[in-house]
Order: C-alpha cells, then structure tokens, then sequence
C-alpha cells in the first residue's frame, strides 16, 4: 500500500496584511517550499495524490465552540481594520479575508487522510496544511493556529471509525497546548509534546507546558510533555527521548492510530527553535513510529519556518513513508546535560502510569521555580526567519545524503546453485574471499558443522552480502544449517572484512556464542532466557530475560530501552540478526524488531534462521520486504524482576554507552 499526499494550493492564498514582527515568518511560501521540494525530488510523483476538501462545521465543532466558529464565519466579511481589531482578541495569529476558507481546507485535508488511511486506500500519508493547528484552543485561535487540525482528526477517527486509542506525537518545537487541553483528561488519546520551553521563558509561557502536566483525572498518564529547557538540542537528544520515553509509552498504549504534529520548526536553521537537528533525523522519528497501529500513521504540517530546513525535512519524513532505506546519522554525540534532566523528569512523573517505567530510579526532581518569570530576550524582537537574519551567523548544515531506492529483490534467500561445496573454492578463486580468510572460515566451521554444507553456507552468506554491499539487494534472509556457528564466524570473520562495524543481535537461547569482540568491529547484543557468557568486553552485551524471549513486554523494553539507543550509538555499516532454534520470541515481536533494526545500516540486515524453521520464513521475509509489523497484543507490565534487570544493566553500561543515560545531574 501507497503513502498520501494532500496538498492544495489555495492554502497559500492568504498571508499577513499588516505589521506584526511575531506573525511575518507564517508565509505562504512554506508550503510551497515543501511541495516544490517534493516535486522536484521526484518523492510527489511516487505518493498517491489524495485532494484537499473543506472540513464541515460538524467535523470543526467536533473540537471547537459554535461561538468561536460563528465568529470566525464572520472574517471573511471583514474590512482590514475589522481583521485587525478581531485578531487582536487572541494571541500570535492573523486573520485574513481567505483564511477561514484554508482553515477549513487544512482541517478537512487531515480528515481525507485519515479517511485514506482507516479505509485500506493507502498505508500512511501526510498533509502539507496551512493553518497550522496545534495551538488553536476550543474557543480561540493561537500562534498562527485557527482549528486544531490534528486535534479534529482524532475525535473524527474515533466517532467514525470507532478508532480505541490515538497516539498524537507532536514532533513541533512549540507546545501544542490546544491538544493537551482537548485531550488532558481522555485516556483513549495519548499526546506526546517536547517543546522548546527554557523554563517557562519562552512562547507560550504556559506553566502547564512543563513535564510535571500528566492530564487529569482518568487521562493522567496519558499527556507526556518533555520541555526543553536549552536550545542547541541534537539528533542524539532527540533519539534518547524517543527511546526512553515516548516509544515504551506508545508500545505499552497499543495504539490504532498514529497521528504527527510534524511541524519542523525543530530542525536546526529555524529562527524559532534554535535547535540543532538536523533534516534526516526526521527520517529516523518517522521510521520509528511507523510500526506501531499496523503502519497507520497520519502526518500534518505545523511549524517550520527556515524553508530550507524545512522542506529537506519534508522531504526526508515522506520518502522514509515511501519506505525507503534510513540514512545512517553519523557521530551521534551524547545527549546534553539538560535534555538528560528533561528525560529524568518526564520518567519520573509518568513513573506511576507506565510499568516500563515501574522498575526506573527515581531520584528527587528538582523544584519548579514558582517565581514570576522574566520573558526571553527575542520576545521584544522575535528573530526573523534565517534568510534574512542580519546579525545572528545564519546556521549551515550539510545537505541530507542520498537515499537510494529500495532495490527490486530486497530479501532474499540464496538458491541452492550457490550452496555447492563448491561455492567457496569458486568464491575464492574469484578472489572475493581471501584464501586465508577461507582457512580461517573453514576451521571455524570443521568444528561446528561437516565440512560440506558448512562451506556451502560461508559462500551463501559471503554472496548475500556482497550483494548488498552493492545495494543489489537491500536485506537478506539466509537458512542455515547452525545458526550460532553462522553467526559467530560470519560476525569475526566475514562481515568484519567487508564493513567497519556489524551490529549482531542475536535472540534465543545459544552456546558457543563465544565472541571475542574487543576490537569494536562487532558490536553483538544476546537477548536470551539463560544467563550469557559474563560481559567480557563493551562490545559483548548479554541480556537476559528470567521469562525467556516469549516474554513480549520485557523483550520490548530490551529492544526499545537498550538495542535501539546502542545501535544508534554504534552506527552499524551491517546488521545481523540470529534467530537461534526455539527462541520462543512471537512472530509480531519478530517482526518489530526487523522493522525497527532497518533503521540501522541503511536497511543493510542480513537474518540468519535455522534451515527448519520454514513457519517463521514468511512473518520474516515480510518484515524484511517493509511491510508494517502486525500490532503487538495489548502488552502486560513485564515480569518485575525483568523489569529491574533490565534498567539495573542499562545503568551499568551507561558508563560506556551514552545513548543509554537518562539522567542529568540534577542540579537544575
Ligand atoms: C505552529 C507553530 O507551533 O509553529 N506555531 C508557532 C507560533 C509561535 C508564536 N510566537
Ligand atoms: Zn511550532
């Protein structure tokens, strides 16, 4: 199934018709920065194209007061002086005789995705809409917002397609306040907010914005908002936070639906978040929501203001729904001091909702200041857009690196004629393989396995590889006769010949995984039910599950908590994945992590089975091919002595691993 794209260009007929330094960067010239971009990339041409059309007063009172919508009825009437006097009444937000119709047309344009989506027509899409509408309230329009266009298309999926729960992730530098106040006290729709807030000093000011707003009544829990309380904040921030909190919330909420605030005001260039993310990690966010609700996932423009950074970002959010390979984010550094105290305090307060949180330290948070706060210095003179800022140096950022289609075959299970014992004898006279390197393979093998077909699986893994090494395939699925013995020579001898780093996740119970990687050039994780071999070296990272791997909530948090912050700190060039006989890990569980592994090594995976496992062959290769992971069960907490396990091992290898820290100093 395809990706949605909605966009119209009567949305850009309508702009700023008066002086107000804090509304000129909202230019029709976003949208048509994006949607250019996106023709011209060729991206447009591969989405399906669905139109816009006008939400109805229905589908806008289903958020909004029929007052506030009977008085925005009214604008289009207006004289200029009219229009200026009424906007007067709400903040950071213009009218315009035009903008009622577009706001209709934004709205409406969310729906017809989300109609696209719960009907089968496509998989996912996005929505390239202004106005924006994560700050609009129920009775008032704000910060450029006149209806809350993702806050409607909740509602509208819930009342029509009896859609449980809706997961809101709002990606935007600015806090969707109009979101949190319509969902606050709704346990069916969970949002999750981080926004640049600098204690309060900067727009909008609200005190609610704060980590410690966790909704009310029977929606507590289910509002997470992580402040940051810096600019400069990084794609390693960015991950953490995705990894450490909003991931195991969302998989522990099961959504049906996933619906983006993606306003990409928080990519680095953009005069009002100030923050140093750069275009391609939005390839990584999207990618890592993209498995949950079956792949359900509706996307609406918000913010973004530096329409370079900006469209590059639309562009990189749109081809990863396409899904094609993730670009590599090379040199994550560690997460900042106060994204890590953010991180600890939105744990800490969501500890007694979420049970991945149950077994998380719980050091005392800081106290919130109460005193009267004094506004940031750009709340005078709000900055101008980065194009024409005079002063400030205006901020570079490498163009994001190319992202090659997916290749026609993308898994594939070697045929036989290469499995001939002769395969390696031919492999190495065609010098691919190095005669040493052939010794060294087949006295690794002699003792695992017989000669002969042990040979033959060295020369399939070797070919499979080289292929996609070349990008002729994009992953591989390769049936073998040992899986650990597979695995362990193809980690120490064959893939560390041909990439610089291999990430080798192994799942299941094994002996002999004897790795002996100090060197770095294999990075292997083992989840498995029995205790691993002790840690020898940081590359070598046991983990074990009391329950097994059949457990999916704490194999879950393994995968969510551990695998993903390593593997993004690692940066594999090749990703391996052993799945060792009887490992009891479910086929949705299996193929979550398939699809959350192909964000690594540009979706370099190569999985490595045991030849009698033909049941598990299709779930695989499916997951290999892209296709969504099916939803997981309803999660139950996991087993407490996991629980506790697992953030007592996370904590021990933060030290060397620092994607794994969740807490700053707390002397904030
Ligand atoms: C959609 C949005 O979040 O980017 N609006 C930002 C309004 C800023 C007003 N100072
Ligand atoms: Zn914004």
């Amino acid at each position: 199934m395809g990706t949605a794209l909605v966009y119209d260009e009567e949305m850009t007929k309508y702009k700023l018709l008066w002086v107000d330094p804090a509304c000129k960067i909202e230019v029709p010239e976003r949208l048509t920065a994006s949607y250019e971009a996106l023709v011209r990339s060729g991206l447009s041409g591969r989405c399906v194209s669905v139109p816009a059309r006008q939400a109805s007063d229905a589908e806008i009172l289903l958020v909004h007061s029929e007052e506030y919508l009977e008085a925005v009825k009214k604008t289009p009437y207006m004289t200029l002086e009219d229009l200026k006097e009424f906007t007067l009444q709400y903040g950071d937000v213009y009218f315009h005789p035009n903008i009622y119709h577009c706001a209709k047309l934004a709205a409406g344009s969310v729906l017809q995705l989300v109609d696209s989506i719960m009907t089968g027509k496509v998989r996912n899409g996005i929505a390239l809409v202004r106005p924006p509408g994560h700050h609009s309230m129920r009775g008032a329009a704000n910060g450029f917002c006149v209806f809350n266009n993702v806050a409607i298309a909740a509602r509208y999926a819930k009342q029509k397609y009896g859609v449980k729960r809706v997961l809101i992730v709002d990606w935007d530098i600015h806090h969707g306040q109009g979101v949190q106040y319509c969902f606050e006290d709704d346990p069916s729709v969970l949002y999750f907010s981080w926004h640049r807030y600098e204690h309060q000093k900067f727009w909008p000011h609200l005190r609610e914005s704060d980590y410690d707003s966790v909704g009310k009544g029977s929606g507590a829990g289910f509002n997470i908002n992580v402040p940051w309380n810096k600019v400069g904040m990084e794609n390693s921030d960015y991950l953490s936070v995705f990894c450490h909190v909003l991931l195991p919330a969302a998989y522990e909420f099961c959504p049906d639906l996933v619906l983006v605030c993606a306003g990409f005001d928080s990519a680095i260039g953009d005069p009002e978040g100030e923050m140093c993310a750069t275009p391609d990690i939005f390839a990584h966010l999207t990618h890592l929501l993209m498995n949950l609700a079956g792949g359900k996932l509706c996307a609406a423009l918000e913010g973004g203001y530096n329409l370079t950074s900006l469209a590059q970002s639309v562009c990189q959010t749109v081809q990863t729904l396409l899904g094609d390979p993730l670009p590599r984010l090379a040199n994550l550094r560690s997460p900042c001091i106060s994204a890590l105290e953010s991180l600890q305090c939105a744990r800490s307060a969501h500890r007694q909702y979420w049970s991945f949180l149950k077994h998380a330290a719980n050091p005392p948070l800081p106290e919130i200041s109460t005193k009267p706060i004094k506004l940031a210095k750009e709340e005078e003179e709000p900055a101008e857009t980065a194009e024409e800022e005079s002063s400030g140096e205006a901020k570079v950022w490498p163009e994001p690196p190319q992202r090659s289609c997916p290749p026609v075959c993308s898994a594939s299970v070697l045929p036989d004629d290469v499995a001939g014992a002769d395969g390696l004898k031919r492999l190495s006279t065609s010098g691919a393989l190095q005669p040493r390197l052939v010794n060294k393979l087949k006295n690794h093998f002699t003792k695992a396995a017989d000669d002969g077909d042990a040979v033959a699986t060295i020369s399939r893994l070797h070919t499979l590889m080289e292929k996609m090494l070349t990008n002729e395939i994009g992953n591989g699925l390769a049936l073998v006769p040992d899986v650990a013995a597979a695995t362990m020579c193809f980690a120490q001898d064959l893939a560390s010949d041909l990439v610089d780093r291999v990430l080798v996740v192994c799942v299941g119970n094994a002996t002999g995984l004897n790795y002996v990687t100090t060197d770095g050039r294999a990075l292997v994780v083992h989840i498995s039910g029995e205790d691993g071999e002790e840690r020898k070296s940081k590359y070598y990272i046991p983990v074990r599950l009391k329950q097994g791997c059949g457990d999916t909530s704490g194999f879950l948090q393994a995968v969510l908590g551990l695998l993903l912050p390593l593997g993004y700190e690692y940066d594999p060039g090749l990703v391996l994945l052993g799945r060792m006989p009887e490992s009891g890990v479910g086929d949705g569980m299996w193929q979550q992590l398939i699809g959350l592994l192909r964000g690594f090594a540009k979706g370099h995976t190569l999985v490595l089975m045991q030849a009698n496992e033909e049941a598990c062959m299709g779930p695989t290769a499916s997951a290999l091919l892209g296709h969504p992971a099916a939803p997981l069960q309803e999660l139950g907490a996991p087993f407490p002595q996991d629980g506790d396990a697992l953030e007592r091992l996370r904590e021990r290898l933060q030290a060397d691993w620092k994607m794994l820290q969740t807490t700053g100093r707390m002397d904030c």
